[in-house]
C-alpha cells in the first residue's frame, strides 16, 4: 500500500509520542469552575507569547473568530474584513448568523493587506443611519493569499486607521507562528497592534485541538461567557491543553523547516508540470494549474496517494507541516511528476 502523503492542510497532524505523554499524564479539573490546572496554565502561556493580558482556551480557530466578534460588537454592528478573509469565507456565515454582524469585505492585496485609502472609506460616519463600523478583522498569515505574512507595519498602518476611528481590531492569527518565523519577529510584535488576537495549536503547531483568544482581562472575561453561550465551555480539557502545551514548548522552532520544504515542493512543483505556485512565504503552496480542471488534478493526485485540496478558481494548495518531511515532498513531486508524464 502506497503510503499516503497528507498535504491537503496543517490541520491533519497527529500528535506525536511526547505530545501523547504529556496529554496521559495531565493534570486536569472542570475547566468551566476554572479548576484546571493545565487549561490555566496553557492560558497563561499563550497570553504571554503573543504578549497580552489573558486568554481563553477554546476547541476550534472558527469558535475563536466568532468569540471575538461577539465579545468586541453588538447585532447590528459592520465589521470591516478581508473579501478572502477566512472568518468570511470558511466560517459557515457565523459572523451573521451568530453574531448578528453585517460585514463590509474589502479586497485583500495579494500581500493578505487591505488598502489602507479603501480602509479609511470604508469607515461610516455616525449617522441616524448607518450600521456602526465597530470591528476591524485581518489574518496573518493569511490563508487564501497563499499564506502571505503580514509584517508588523503593515498590520500597525491598517490598526491604527481602525482605532483613530473608533473601531476595535481582531487578528486571525491561526498561523501567527509561522508569520513571525517567516519575517524573523515576535508573535507579540505582530499582535501588539491589535485588541485581541486568536491562534492554533491544531496547525503548525501539531496539537490535535484547539485554539486561544488572547486579549486584556477584560476582554477576555467577557469572552469566556460567549465561548460558554456557543457551548465551548469545556471540563477536565487539561488533556487536551497538555498537547497544546507541548506544541508551545516543541514546535514552534521547527517551523521554517515546514516553509523550506514548502519552497521545495513550489520549486519542484513549477519545474515539472503545468503548474504555477505562488512563491510561498510560510507553509502554503497555492498552485495555479495552467491545464487541465483542477479537480481531475487533485483527483489523479489522490489516486497516487498525494492529497491536496481545491482553493478557489483553476487553483490547488498544498500545506507542508509537522507530518510530511522532505523525503515526503521528494516522493510526493516524483509521484506528480509520473502523473503529468502520463497525461502527455
Ligand atoms: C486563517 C484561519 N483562521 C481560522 C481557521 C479555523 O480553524 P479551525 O476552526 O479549523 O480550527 C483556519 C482553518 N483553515 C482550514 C485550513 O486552512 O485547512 C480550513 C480552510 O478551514 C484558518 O486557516
Amino acid at each position: 500500500m502506497t503510503a499516503v502523503i497528507d498535504l491537503r492542510s496543517d490541520t491533519v497532524t497527529k500528535p506525536t509520542p511526547g505530545m501523547r505523554a504529556a496529554m496521559a499524564a495531565a493534570e486536569v479539573g472542570d475547566d468551566v469552575f476554572g479548576d484546571d490546572p493545565t487549561v490555566n496554565l496553557l492560558e497563561a502561556r499563550a497570553a504571554e507569547a503573543v504578549g497580552k493580558e489573558a486568554a481563553v482556551f477554546v476547541p476550534s480557530g472558527t469558535m475563536a473568530n466568532l468569540v471575538a466578534l461577539l465579545t468586541h460588537t453588538n447585532p447590528g454592528d459592520e465589521v470591516i474584513l478581508g473579501d478572502q478573509s477566512h472568518i468570511f469565507q470558511y466560517e459557515v456565515g457565523g459572523v451573521a448568523r451568530v453574531a448578528g454582524l453585517v460585514t463590509r469585505t474589502l479586497a485583500n492585496l495579494p500581500d493578505g493587506t487591505i488598502d489602507p485609502a479603501e480602509l479609511r472609506a470604508a469607515i461610516r460616519p455616525e449617522t441616524i443611519h448607518s450600521p456602526g463600523s465597530r470591528l476591524l478583522c485581518l489574518e496573518n498569515t493569511h490563508n487564501r493569499c497563499a499564506g502571505a505574512a503580514l509584517p508588523p507595519a503593515a498590520v500597525g498602518e491598517l490598526a491604527e486607521i481602525a482605532r483613530r476611528r473608533g473601531l476595535a481590531v481582531h487578528l486571525d492569527g491561526a498561523r501567527i507562528f509561522n508569520a513571525a518565523a517567516a519575517l524573523g519577529v515576535t508573535a507579540a510584535e505582530l499582535a501588539a497592534p491589535c485588541d485581541s488576537v486568536s491562534f492554533c495549536f491544531s496547525k503548525g503547531l501539531g496539537a490535535p485541538v484547539g485554539s486561544v483568544l488572547c486579549g486584556s482581562r477584560e476582554f477576555v472575561a467577557r469572552a469566556r461567557r460567549f465561548r460558554k453561550l456557543l457551548g465551548g465551555g469545556m471540563r477536565q480539557a487539561g488533556v487536551l491543553a497538555a498537547a497544546a502545551l507541548y506544541a508551545l514548548e516543541h514546535h514552534i522552532e521547527r517551523l521554517p523547516e515546514d516553509h523550506k520544504h514548502a519552497r521545495r515542493l513550489a520549486e519542484g512543483l513549477a519545474t515539472l508540470g503545468p503548474f504555477r505556485p505562488l512563491p510561498p512565504q510560510t507553509n502554503i503552496v497555492v498552485v495555479e494549474a495552467l491545464e487541465g480542471r483542477v479537480d481531475d488534478w487533485i483527483a489523479a493526485f489522490a489516486a497516487e496517494g498525494v492529497l491536496a485540496v481545491a482553493f478557489g478558481p483553476g487553483r490547488f494548495r498544498m500545506v507542508t507541516h509537522l507530518d510530511v518531511s522532505r523525503a515526503d515532498v521528494d516522493e510526493a513531486l516524483t509521484r506528480i511528476s509520473r502523473i503529468v508524464g502520463a497525461a502527455h
